[in-house]
Parts: structure tokens; sequence; C-alpha cells
């Protein structure tokens, strides 16, 4: 049993986080949202779980070295500065990032990345996905995973081939690229197909999230995962046992 705490317990993933952790058998060791105080909160916790904001991270990042305590970070949106201040704290903590904590999506990503390498740059790559109304990040996390996923496959760096958007007279796809589109409405947990497109031919997997447990389940793993492993920066495929 392990006593974990919550940064943004109030919000929809918190709540999902707080009841899949009293069902796996651990024991919440508190949440706190904006107003919260995260030093205590890592005190009193053998290991934290952020599903908060970026502008969060900073905090919550020094508050876990401080305590000692390892830190699974689920929060999207992330921008460069946020992986560099992951990457100075997985020197002293274990760290585990992730734009997707399901089971799913990660055994997903391992097939996009091959798939990538062996269909070649003659196969055009478009992620589209789709999330409830609320959300505030495009495109989403995961969408940018499997972008990694690909690009990784490809031999190339995401930021290099990343389109994300298209508005306007954009002229013709450049070969190589690999395109974002990000719809918003409803209710919707998580929805991410990527499709490999070339003449004649299509291959789309897909990847449908019906409810957030999905997502709490596989971080109460991710974090019980963590407990006793060195300082290091961890990933989904990490816990369960795959190649990135
Ligand atoms: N990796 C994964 O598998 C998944 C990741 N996510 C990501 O998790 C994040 C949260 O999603 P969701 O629960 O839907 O969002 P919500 O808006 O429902 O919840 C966010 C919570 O974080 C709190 N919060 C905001 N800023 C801070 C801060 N500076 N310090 C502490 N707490 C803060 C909010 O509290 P307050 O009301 O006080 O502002 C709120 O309770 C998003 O980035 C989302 O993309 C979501 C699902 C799965
Ligand atoms: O904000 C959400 O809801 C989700 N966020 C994550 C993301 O940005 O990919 C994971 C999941 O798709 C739900």
């Amino acid at each position: 049993m392990a006593r974990i705490g919550i940064i943004g317990s109030a919000g929809r993933m918190g709540q999902a986080l707080g009841a899949a952790v009293v069902a796996a058998g651990h024991e919440l060791s508190g949440g706190i949202d904006r107003e919260g105080d995260v030093a205590a909160l890592a005190q009193a916790s053998d290991v934290l779980v952020d599903f908060s904001a970026p502008g969060a991270l900073e905090f919550t990042l020094d508050a876990a070295i401080a305590a000692g305590k390892p830190i699974v970070v689920g929060t999207t949106g992330l921008e460069e500065r946020h992986h560099w201040l992951i990457d100075a704290a997985a020197v002293s903590i274990p760290v585990l990032q992730t734009g997707n904590t399901s089971l799913g999506v990660t055994l997903l990503a391992h097939l996009v990345r091959e798939a990538a390498e062996r269909l070649g740059e003659d196969w055009d790559i478009e992620i589209v996905e789709t999330h409830h109304r609320m959300k505030v990040d495009a495109p989403s996390g995961t969408a940018l995973l499997l972008g990694e996923a690909a690009a990784r496959g490809r031999h190339v760096g995401l930021k290099d081939v990343a389109v994300r958007g298209r508005d306007g007279i954009t002229g013709a796809r450049e070969a190589g690229t690999i395109g974002f589109a990000a719809l918003r409405g409803g209710s919707v947990a998580g929805d991410h197909t990527i499709h490999f497109l070339t003449d004649n031919e299509r291959l789309s997997l897909s990847h449908m999230a019906e409810n957030r447990g999905i997502f709490a389940r596989g971080a109460v793993r991710a974090a019980q995962w963590l407990l006793g492993r060195a300082p290091g920066r961890y990933t989904m495929p990490d816990v369960l046992g795959l190649e990135g």
C-alpha cells in the first residue's frame, strides 16, 4: 500500500484518480488544487501524481525534490521549458511524465512507431484527436506523444516535421510532415486516430477512451511502479516493459 497525493484533486482527473487510488487498495494521503500546500502534501505522501495545469509544475517538482518523493506528471500542454524542469528534477528523484497513462495508448504508440518505420516516407501521417468541450490545450498531449512515436519511427525530430493546424491557402502537403487536427465538443473523454495515407491505400489506428477511469488506473499503476526506483526520467513504456 502506498500513500498517494494528488495535485489537481478537485478536477475531472483528480476525482477519477482519487477513486482509483482507493479501489486499488492504496491510501489517499491528500489532494490540493490552486490554493493548496504542495510542500505539506509531498511530505505526507510516498508518491505524488499531478493532473493539474502547466503553471503548477515548477512548484510541484520543487516540493517533490525537497521531500525526496517520486512523481507522476500527467498534466498536458507542457512547453519546452517544462520539459527542462522535468529533466532537471529527474537528476534527484524518479519522474514519470506522459500525455496518456492508459494501457491502450501506450501500446498504440508502440504500434505507431513500428508502422511509421515500416511504411516509409511515401505514406503521409495525419493525427486527429477529439476531446470534451472543456479541454484547454491543443494538440492533446496524447496526439503529441503519438506524433513523437511516428517521428521516432522515421528517425526525424517531431518539431522539424509537425504541421499543427491548417487554414487558408496552405499549398500542397509537404512530404514527410506529420499533421495534427483537433476537434472539441461534448463530453468525449479522448479519441485519437493516426492515419497513414498513400496512393490508393490508407491505414488508420485508433484509440477511444470511454471514461477517465482508464487514465486513473494507469496513473495508479505508474505511481506504484515508481516507488523505490532510482532517480531518472521514466514513461509508460517503462512501466509496461515495452520499447518506447
Ligand atoms: N496524462 C493523461 O493520461 C491525462 C492527462 N490529462 C491532463 O490532466 C490535466 C487536468 O485535466 P482535467 O482534470 O480534465 O482538468 P480540470 O480543469 O478538471 O482540473 C484541473 C485541476 O487542477 C487544479 N489546478 C490548476 N492550476 C493549479 C495549480 N497551479 N496548482 C494546483 N492545482 C491547480 C484546478 O484547481 P482550481 O480549480 O483551483 O484551478 C483543478 O482542480 C490536463 O492537463 C489534462 O490534459 C487528463 C486526462 C488524462
Ligand atoms: O484533457 C483531457 O481530458 C485529456 N488529456 C490528455 C491529453 O491531452 O492527451 C489525455 C486524454 O486524451 C484526456
